[in-house]
């Protein structure tokens, strides 16, 4: 079915480790072997030990120590340094011949917005014969208004066109916002109607910003980064949905099973961005 990596992105807090744990679990239970691999070199407790670890090459805390760096520019360091070092990466990831990596990435954003580091990443697993899939995670307080909404968005969509793979962004921790939000309220950000986003957004703006509004609807419209896929880790069905859209993303087992009628349907829907 050959190899495949999910390249887990999103800010700080976002909920990238706890997606990971939950795909890893979720695998178990469809009988899936999924093999974690850390990237964060400041990353502290797993429940699933990771198969490939940064921090056997290089942590945060060692050169924060030796260096006198703070977080971020110690972090950026760290990539750095991983980066100089591939081939120890490379040898990390031993071959085997049905590869699936779930990709725990560190949570500064800088990292998705002007550095190259995680396009060298995906360049290399891409060497390798793996397919990626961009996992981008959105924290659910992101819809808690539209401007917050846009920011999420806007720096989602920085990865997807640094990038250049197939692309899904997830919004986390919906357990958190069922009790509180109407599911048509909902609905609004996962199914967006643009023009429903923008009659939003001018409301809590000034006039002065509408014109700003519109071009960021468009902007999100062309795009079609509208396509958030909400992951409550307490329902498993949020999880199993999740994961349909990466296997099409990555045509996961295309080679073995044939094309479903749905994969049209799904098309229709907007797919998974412009970037396959
Ligand atoms: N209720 C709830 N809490 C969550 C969920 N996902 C993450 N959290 C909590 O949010 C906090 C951050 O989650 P992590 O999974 O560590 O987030 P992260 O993106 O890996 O964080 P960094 O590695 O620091 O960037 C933790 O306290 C988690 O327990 C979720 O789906 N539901």
């Amino acid at each position: 079915m050959g190899k495949v990596a999910q390249l887990v992105m999103g800010p700080a807090g976002s909920g990238k480790s706890t997606y990971c744990r939950t795909m890893l679990t979720h695998s178990q239970s469809i009988k899936r072997s999924f093999h974690l691999v850390n990237l964060d070199p400041a990353a502290e407790n797993f429940e699933y030990e990771p198969t490939v670890d940064i921090r056997e090459l290089i942590t945060l805390d060692d050169v924060m120590e030796e260096l006198q760096y703070g977080p971020n520019g110690g972090l950026i360091y760290c990539m750095e340094f991983l980066i100089e070092n591939l081939d120890w990466f490379e040898e990390e990831l031993q071959d085997y011949e049905d590869d699936y990596l779930v990709i725990d990435c560190p949570g500064q954003i800088e990292l998705y917005t002007h550095f190259t580091i995680m396009r060298q990443i995906v360049e290399m697993l891409q060497r390798l014969n793996y397919r990626v899939c961009g996992v981008y995670i959105l924290d659910s307080q992101f819809i808690e208004d539209t401007s917050k909404f846009f920011a999420g968005v806007m720096s989602a969509m920085s990865a997807m066109l640094q990038l250049e793979i197939p692309h899904i962004n997830v919004m986390s921790k919906m357990d958190l916002v069922g009790t509180t939000k109407k599911q048509s309220e909902l609905d609004r950000f996962f199914d967006v109607d643009t023009s429903l986003l923008l009659e939003d957004a001018n409301k809590e703006t000034r006039s002065k910003f509408h014109d700003l509004n519109r071009a960021l609807v468009r902007l999100i419209d062309e795009y079609n980064m509208v396509n958030l896929l909400p992951l409550n880790i307490n329902d498993e069905d949020s999880v199993t949905l999740i994961l349909d859209h990466i296997d099409r993303a990555v045509q996961y087992g295309e080679d073995l099973e044939p094309k479903e009628p749905r994969d049209e349907e799904f098309e229709e829907e907007g797919g998974y961005g412009e970037m396959d």
